[in-house]
């Protein structure tokens, strides 16, 4: 019996270049955000998984036998390099009573928490009776990685509660870090989270995720950037909701269809990513502004290529166009079509022109935020180390 309470978190991300292109082999760019999905997990003795999710409104619980009943009768073994099959889906789903084509937030949320519930419990053992429950401070499908964030928890929880990895947490400490070889099986778990939610992820979102920081990812090769320097970003959410599952697979459909023309494109956005990794490699921490012209076109080049693979939306244009009268330049990031926007702050752009910015960003009905990049990526955390609201989000639920 799993006797310990976990707190977790794992951070949302930011991509600067290189979404969608990098689903086909093509490198990106990604930083984590000061924004985080958290996981509180308490032992309970019923005999039952509680799971509440309350950002996409689940509250479920299972009895552990019946679980256990659900994973013998599959066919096909589970394991962190297979994807989830059609069939393991669809008798999760019957079982879930989720309705055949479900998409929806909470119906996904469902399934990719039980595949990976099933998964883990059947490469290392049963997944103990207990309550978990995730809160987000990441708006849901807005092109944070929400998704990816999510999975990690999940991952994190319980391949520690299976005994997979320890729990690093000691007495008295306020975080605690898994070592890379633990690290490295949370990534891979939640990868196949994120393939219950996203169809066909890249996998740099739940790399930022797991490692956080600023990272350089191309088919599945992580590496962390040499030299990062003190970005300023405004980040704006046009509200717009949309599907990464949609979009990626719209992409792909015209990559299949015009093969010759969206390949330069592609090729194109990848060459937009060793280029803006070059400077940033090249910048200093403070930086001065004559770094920025460059990022600024990189910027307003790959928001063009997004819009030809078709993640544009009406929302980003506006986003784009209202922040270049004030100077600024915007980029699309993580899936489009609607969700959020980037605009790069230069180390000279006057508070009043970002405040003037704001201002008629919210008058579109945007809701926009500074803020910060590079932070840690999934983490164990004593209750004293969070903060107020984020206690009162899982201690009071
Ligand atoms: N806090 C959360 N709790 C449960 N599920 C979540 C949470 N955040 C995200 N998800 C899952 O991730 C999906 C959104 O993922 P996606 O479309 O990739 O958008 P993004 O990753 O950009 O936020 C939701 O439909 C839901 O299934
Ligand atoms: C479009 C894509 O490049 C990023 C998707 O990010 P998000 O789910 O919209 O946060 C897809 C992927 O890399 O898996
Ligand atoms: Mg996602």
């Amino acid at each position: 019996m799993w006797e310990r309470s976990l707190l977790l978190s794992a951070p949302g991300k930011v991509i600067l270049h290189g979404e969608h292109a990098v689903v086909h082999g093509k490198v990106a760019l990604a930083v984590a955000l000061d924004l985080r999905t958290f996981l509180r997990l308490r032992p309970c003795g019923e005999g039952r998984v509680h799971v509440r999710l309350p950002g996409v409104g689940v509250v479920r619980s299972w009895e552990t036998p019946r679980l256990q009943a659900l994973r013998r009768g599959f066919a096909a073994d589970f394991d962190e390099s297979k994807s989830p099959s059609v069939e393991q889906l669809d008798t999760l789903k019957e079982f879930a009573g989720i309705a055949a084509g479900a998409s929806a937030p909470e119906s996904l949320a469902t399934l990719a928490f039980l595949y990976m519930c099933l998964a883990i419990s059947a490469k290392y053992g049963d997944v103990p009776s207990v309550d978990i429950l995730v809160w987000s401070e990441l708006p849901t499908g807005a092109g944070l990685g929400s998704s990816a964030a999510y999975a990690v928890c999940l991952a994190a929880a319980l391949l520690t509660v299976c005994g997979a990895i320890s729990c690093p947490l000691k007495e008295g400490e306020s975080t605690a870090r898994w070592t890379e070889e633990e690290l490295t099986l949370i990534n891979t778990w939640a990868f196949q989270g994120e393939r219950v939610i996203h169809g066909n992820p890249s996998g740099v979102d739940n790399a930022v995720g797991t490692w956080g920081g600023a990272l350089r990812y191309q088919s599945g090769k992580i590496t962390p950037l040499k030299r990062v320097p003190m970005l300023k970003i405004l980040l704006t959410n046009t509200k717009v909701p949309r599907s990464t599952k949609v979009l990626v697979a719209g992409a792909k459909q015209k990559i299949l269809k015009f093969p010759a023309i969206m390949n330069p494109v592609l090729d194109s956005i990848d060459a937009i990513s060793q280029e803006c990794q070059s400077v940033l490699e090249a910048m200093p921490e403070n930086p001065s502004p004559e770094y920025y012209p460059v990022l600024e076109e990189l910027f307003d080049i790959n928001q063009h290529h997004l819009n030809v693979i078709g993640a544009g939306h009406p929302s980003l244009d506006r986003l784009c166009r209202v922040t270049a009268s004030h100077g600024l330049h915007s980029k699309l990031t993580g899936a489009g079509g609607g969700g959020c926007g980037i605009t790069l702050l230069r180390p000279d752009t006057s508070p009043l022109t970002v405040e003037a910015a704001k201002r008629d960003l919210c008058a579109c009905g945007f809701e926009c935020w500074e803020t910060n990049i590079g932070a840690p990526g999934v983490t164990l955390h004593s209750s004293s180390s969070l903060n107020a609201k984020v206690l009162h989000a899982l201690l009071e639920s």
